[in-house]
């Protein structure tokens, strides 16, 4: 089974179960969007599945591979990146000084990047790449200080695929950017390769019918549903859940 399959997931702080038996997969080039009223389980979900939290019960496995067991460092090396959780730029650098860090430390250190023949050049075509991908070249010789808010988090992002993930948690992509910017996040979740399986936690509606092939929504840990943003869109209990209060 190729992707991220997630069976029986289940978590409690004590009496309070915050994920209830979950099966998820998140398959290759799938775009899934978790939506859910404050509270429902969403970062606790996105934090079992990158190793910040262990679960009381279940497994999750990545292309037929156990890494429920895995650290959290182990689970980005075998391919789980979740980003917009907290800034990891180095605001004093350049966009181009940034980019290098993480490939830098995907290969294992400058020692051994720099000591083959074509390393330099071959991290200087990556990172124009990345720029290019998410329309950062015009500021690949900026300060990331200086940048918009919106722009850094293209930087945060253009990061974490440097370390070629296979899965990607966006936690709320659009948190904090002006809403004269958020075309710019959408822009680049439409761009991003095509074979990465997306996970995007996200209030803003209006962002995640734009890019989400699948909705899952989730109320209290539990899966009310899933489906296409149509079927979701449709589903009275959803409508109840959205029009009705408790939600942001
Ligand atoms: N470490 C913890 N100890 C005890 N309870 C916790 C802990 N972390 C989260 N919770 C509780 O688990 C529930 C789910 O929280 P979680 O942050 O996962 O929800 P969420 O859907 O991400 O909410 P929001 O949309 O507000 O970010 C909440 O009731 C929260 O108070």
């Amino acid at each position: 089974m190729q992707g991220l399959a997630i069976r029986e997931l289940s978590k409690n702080f004590g009496g309070l179960h915050v994920a209830r038996n979950l099966n998820v997969t998140l398959p290759p080039g799938c775009r899934t969007a978790l939506i859910g009223p404050n509270g429902a389980g969403k970062t606790t979900f996105a934090n079992l599945l990158t190793g910040v939290l262990q679960p009381s019960s279940g497994t999750i496995h990545l292309n037929g591979n156990d890494i429920g067991k895995l650290s959290e460092s182990a689970r980005v090396r075998a391919g789980i990146a979740k980003t917009f959780q907290i800034t990891n730029l180095f605001r004093g650098l350049t966009v181009r000084e940034n980019l290098r860090l993480p490939i830098l430390e995907r290969e294992g250190g400058a020692a051994t990047i720099f000591g083959r023949a074509d390393g330099y050049r071959d991290i200087e075509a990556e990172i124009a790449k990345l720029m290019d991908e998410l329309h950062l070249t015009p500021l690949a010789e900026k300060v990331v200080r200086g940048l918009a808010y919106g722009q850094q988090r293209l930087v945060e992002l253009a990061l974490t695929l440097a370390l070629r993930p296979k899965v990607l948690i966006l936690d709320e992509p659009a948190a904090g950017v002006p809403t004269t910017d958020s075309h710019l996040i959408v822009a680049a979740i439409k761009r991003l390769p095509a074979d990465l399986s997306v996970l995007i936690i996200e209030h803003d509606m209006e962002l995640v019918f734009e890019v989400a092939d699948k909705i899952i929504v989730l109320v209290n840990g539990a899966i009310l549903m899933e489906g296409t943003p149509e079927e979701v869109t449709r589903d009275p209990r959803v409508r109840e859940l959205y029009l009705g209060a408790g939600h942001d």
